[in-house]
């Protein structure tokens, strides 16, 4: 369980920020708008695939545009301590592939907070001929499930045991490889237990019939994995809705790519504008993106902001009325439905987000770490066990948790922008995914105070 008092620092890795900072009071912007150009760090996402792949891949690797956060830290040091050579230079990465032999065969990996390295990384060492590797990862993604994703592996002919507690990590693999063949895994509660196992595929003996027996959250993270997955050499066939995948039997090549900006990241930039009626420029993220969270900016066009999608850009303008009344499934860009919550407060009528079950198994259980935060402020919420209903209300001055997730802190920041007094706890859980958000916040002309430990 979360401990509000208690974030685990040890998941904070050396590019985070904000170590020494207990609090930060957000205040309202007044007379000067929010208004301002931002350049996105780079997608988690894509950092911690490519990062993954190349690493497998025959050949060398240059990978630009990386996000450097805890997330890609902890990938890049597991990748080190498998004896993988990396060199990181500002935003650029180059990866000596390792041709599917890591070079060390004994290692203890720490993995801190992140799903992408706990769902991607056991099936890239189960695919070894040799191999003992220890996987430990912080309290909080020590709770979240890997079991699907174990059982798959396994049944792929892998060896993942685990250390603890039967379904979680820490976990033990060991290589021998995977004989390949049909398997079956669950998507329901995260789309990552797919992409973990289609990443391995490749270097199964045989090509590896991926189905899907219920359904997938978040299809857009599959199809991600199956494009990068496809840059670096590996084309897989599969049906329209991901159901069923066939992984040949290859492996990866060596790529130079650039990578793509955060869209998760960039929507609460977006937020900030709506909700100001101001204006942001994202100058390095293209619509285009198969990055779910990019259909945030659908949504605050029906709640009343312009957006102009550029060739490499998007700008939104905010409005003063923003228009709520509606319910919606966040279940496909799930990663936003604490941005939309915090967007509900100033909208004109309640907003209900539904499909978002697994989300209580993300940093924290989002749902009910949204409708304890909002209540704190004096805003109705309805709680659902798949969403939640935000009721439009006039916030009071809180002190708020952020329960060491940084969406939860990013989110919650957003309502520090039009009511005094909004205090958030533990800023630095932003270092997750980044590092930069407060100022890239008074980039924009946001006034953060920081108040030290
Ligand atoms: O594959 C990925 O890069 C991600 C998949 C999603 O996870 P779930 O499918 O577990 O919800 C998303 O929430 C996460 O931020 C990133
Ligand atoms: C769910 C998230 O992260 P993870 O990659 O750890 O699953 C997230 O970033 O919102």
């Amino acid at each position: 369980m979360f401990h509000l008092s208690n974030p685990d620092l040890k998941a904070r890795s050396p590019w985070a920020t904000l170590r020494n900072v207990s609090s930060v009071e957000i205040s309202p912007i007044e007379k000067q708008e929010v208004n301002g150009e931002i350049r996105i760090p780079g997608s988690k996402s894509f950092t911690n695939r490519a990062l993954i792949i190349a690493a497998l891949a025959k050949g060398p690797s240059t990978l630009t545009g990386i996000l450097k956060s805890d997330d890609s830290y902890w990938c890049i040091d597991a990748l080190n301590k498998l004896g993988v050579k990396t060199e990181v230079t500002d935003d650029v990465v180059t990866v000596q592939g390792c041709h599917s032999k890591w070079p060390n065969e004994q290692a203890n990996l720490y993995i801190g907070a992140a799903g992408t390295i706990a769902r991607f990384l056991p099936g890239a060492l189960a695919i070894a001929k040799n191999g003992n590797w220890i996987l430990e990862a912080s309290n909080r993604m020590s709770e979240r499930p890997v079991e699907p994703l174990v059982n798959a592996i396994n049944d792929l002919g892998g060896s993942i045991e685990y250390l603890n507690t039967e379904g979680f990590f820490p976990l033990q693999v060991k290589g021998g490889g995977l004989k390949g063949g049909p398997v079956s895994i669950s998507g329901k509660v995260s789309s990552q237990f797919l992409s973990g196992l289609l990443l391995a595929s490749p270097y199964s003996k045989t090509d590896v019939t991926v189905t899907t027996p219920d359904y997938i959250v978040q299809h857009a993270y599959v199809k991600i994995t199956l494009d990068l997955m496809e840059k670096f050499g590996v084309k897989a066939s599969y049906s329209d809705d991901l159901t069923k995948i066939i992984i040949p039997s290859t492996e990866y090549l060596g790529r130079n790519l650039q990578l793509e900006a955060d869209a998760s990241t960039a929507s609460y930039f977006l937020a900030l504008a709506a909700i100001t009626n101001g204006r942001i420029k994202i100058t390095n993220l293209n619509v285009k993106t198969n990055q779910p969270d990019i259909k945030m900016i659908d949504v605050f066009e029906n709640m009343g902001c312009k957006v102009t999608r550029g060739e490499k850009y998007i700008e939104l303008i905010g409005t003063p009325n923003l228009k709520g009344g509606f319910e919606i499934s966040m279940k496909e860009m799930s990663d936003q439905t604490l941005t939309l919550a915090s967007l509900a407060v100033f909208a004109s009528g309640p907003i209900t987000m539904r499909g978002v079950e697994h989300i209580r198994h993300h940093e924290s259980d989002r749902i009910s770490a949204i409708c304890t935060e909002l209540t704190k402020l004096g805003i109705k919420v309805e709680e659902y066990e798949d969403g939640l209903t935000v009721y439009p209300g006039t916030p009071h001055p809180a002190t708020l948790e952020s329960y060491d997730d940084h969406r939860v802190a990013m989110s919650l920041a957003l309502i520090g922008t039009k009511v005094p007094g909004i205090v958030i706890k533990d800023p630095g859980c932003v270092s997750k995914t980044c590092p930069s958000y407060f100022d890239l916040l008074s980039h924009v002309g946001v006034n953060v105070q920081y108040f030290d430990k």
